[in-house]
């Protein structure tokens, strides 16, 4: 930890990560990073929402709840019944801050900011740019400020990390005045884990961030590539909005955008139905029908071809960033994958380096199929490039960087 209190300052920080159709959430104590509890709700607005809290300390015990939660605002408010329960509510006098995952921070946010009136409405203004996200997180923010007003509330963007891209990745070859009078460029996202990430990859090689240069693959339900040269982003994948780049669970990633003029125009759907198109029913939901990788992997072992179809059109997108982003570093030092797929689909890592031989690339296969929480090198014994798995830790990153916020 950076920041140190006097013994009588509260330590506690709730962190929030409220994406479309969940929460995420984790209590931690700052003097050593322990986490009290940790939790999630999904599927948020359908009949079969489940809740899931795990008290780490108080001695409570893990519990699972099904039904019903209709809207984020209810799912939050059943997230603080469960801590107060455990004796961790959201009236502790410990706690120093809730810190909030906020997807898109625009142009104006580079680092963690409290949150007041001005910093809300901000929020608001990009609702457009990440409508399946910034308005769940607003829900959250405007939660947790009503059951507890007296403290800090802060975001940490997602966009934040990748504010050092240089010009010419961050535009879009599109009229500069256009682009200017609308703030359309690209923005990145997953920044708190792409900064988390790599920074443990550099450590897990031994060496400072400053002297490696690393390609993050961030595959969860969004899914994106970085390009981290010295600790600094100097190219991702996503762009305006999280639909750009790799193929998603529902998201299509990059598509000709002639795609769109074309569905509006030949095929009589309206905007609202080609971004819903693009943003929910595409991607591996879109390609076979699951988004799940776990399940798309079952279906290959029983010979399925859609499923089949899915996972290359997947990897194929993978192996792309990954030449592309070789040749935006010029030397690379480790690959990393993490979050949900890139944790624990050892097939996906496995298909993604085949075939790289000739960049320094390659998966030891025995090394590939250890399951782990820690990071590991995947990679055999004196590869020119390292391939790793780094779990990410978004929670505990948003964490920090809110309790160095508000000690200080
Ligand atoms: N054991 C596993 N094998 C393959 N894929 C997995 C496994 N566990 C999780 N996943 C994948 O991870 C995805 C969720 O990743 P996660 O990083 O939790 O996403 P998000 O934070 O965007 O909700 C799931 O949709 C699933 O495809
Ligand atoms: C920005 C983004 O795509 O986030 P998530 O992966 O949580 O959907
Ligand atoms: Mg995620």
């Amino acid at each position: 930890m950076t920041a140190r209190p006097s013994s009588s300052a509260p330590t506690r920080v709730l962190v929030l990560n409220s994406g479309s159709s969940s929460v995420k959430y984790q209590l931690l104590d700052m003097r050593d990073g322990a986490r009290l509890a940790v939790g999630l709700v999904e599927r948020i607005g359908e009949e079969t929402s489940r809740l899931v809290h795990t008290p780490l300390r108080g001695g409570g015990e893990k519990r699972e709840r099904t039904g019903a939660v209709p809207d984020h605002a209810a799912a939050l408010k059943a997230v603080a019944g469960e801590l107060a329960a455990d004796g961790l509510g959201l009236d502790s006098p410990e706690l120093a801050a809730i810190g909030h995952r906020v997807v898109h921070g625009g142009l104006r946010f580079t680092a963690p900011t409290v949150i007041d009136d001005e910093v809300l409405a901000e929020i608001e203004r990009l609702v457009p740019v990440a409508p399946l996200h910034n308005p769940a997180n607003l829900i959250g923010i405007r939660t947790a400020t009503a059951l507890r007003p007296d403290l800090p509330q802060v975001a940490v963007f997602d966009t934040a990390f990748h504010t050092t891209m240089p010009e010419y990745a961050a535009r879009y070859a599109i009229d500069v005045e256009t682009a200017d009078a609308h703030r359309i460029r690209r923005y990145g996202f997953h920044g708190t884990s792409h900064a988390y990430v790599s920074r443990a990859a550099a450590e897990l090689l031994g060496k400072a961030p400053e002297d490696v240069n690393v390609i993050v693959l961030h595959l969860g339900n969004g899914a994106s590539a970085s390009a981290v040269a010295g600790g600094r982003c100097v190219d991702t994948s996503m762009g305006l909005t999280p639909l750009e780049g790799l193929v998603m669970g529902t998201r299509s990633g990059d598509v000709d955008p002639a795609v769109t003029f074309h569905l509006v125009r030949v095929a009589g759907m309206s905007t609202d139905e080609v971004d819903a198109l693009l943003n929910k029913r595409s991607g591996l939901v879109g390609l076979c029908g699951d988004n799940d990788m776990r399940e798309i992997r079952r279906r290959i072992d029983e010979g399925d071809e859609r499923a089949r179809l899915a996972f290359d059109v997947y990897v194929h997108r993978l192996k792309k960033y990954i030449g592309a982003y070789y040749a935006v570093l010029g030397r690379v030092d480790a690959v990393v994958f993490t979050a949900g797929v890139g944790e624990n689909a050892a097939p996906v890592r496995e298909a993604a380096i085949a075939g790289l031989e000739e960049l320094g690339l390659a998966v030891d296969a025995g090394r590939n199929a250890v399951r782990s929480d820690e990071p590991r090198l995947i990679s055999p014994d004196h590869a020119r490039v390292a391939v790793a798995v780094v779990p990410t830790d978004e929670e505990l990153e948003i964490a920090r960087q809110t309790y160095a916020l508000v000690v200080d």
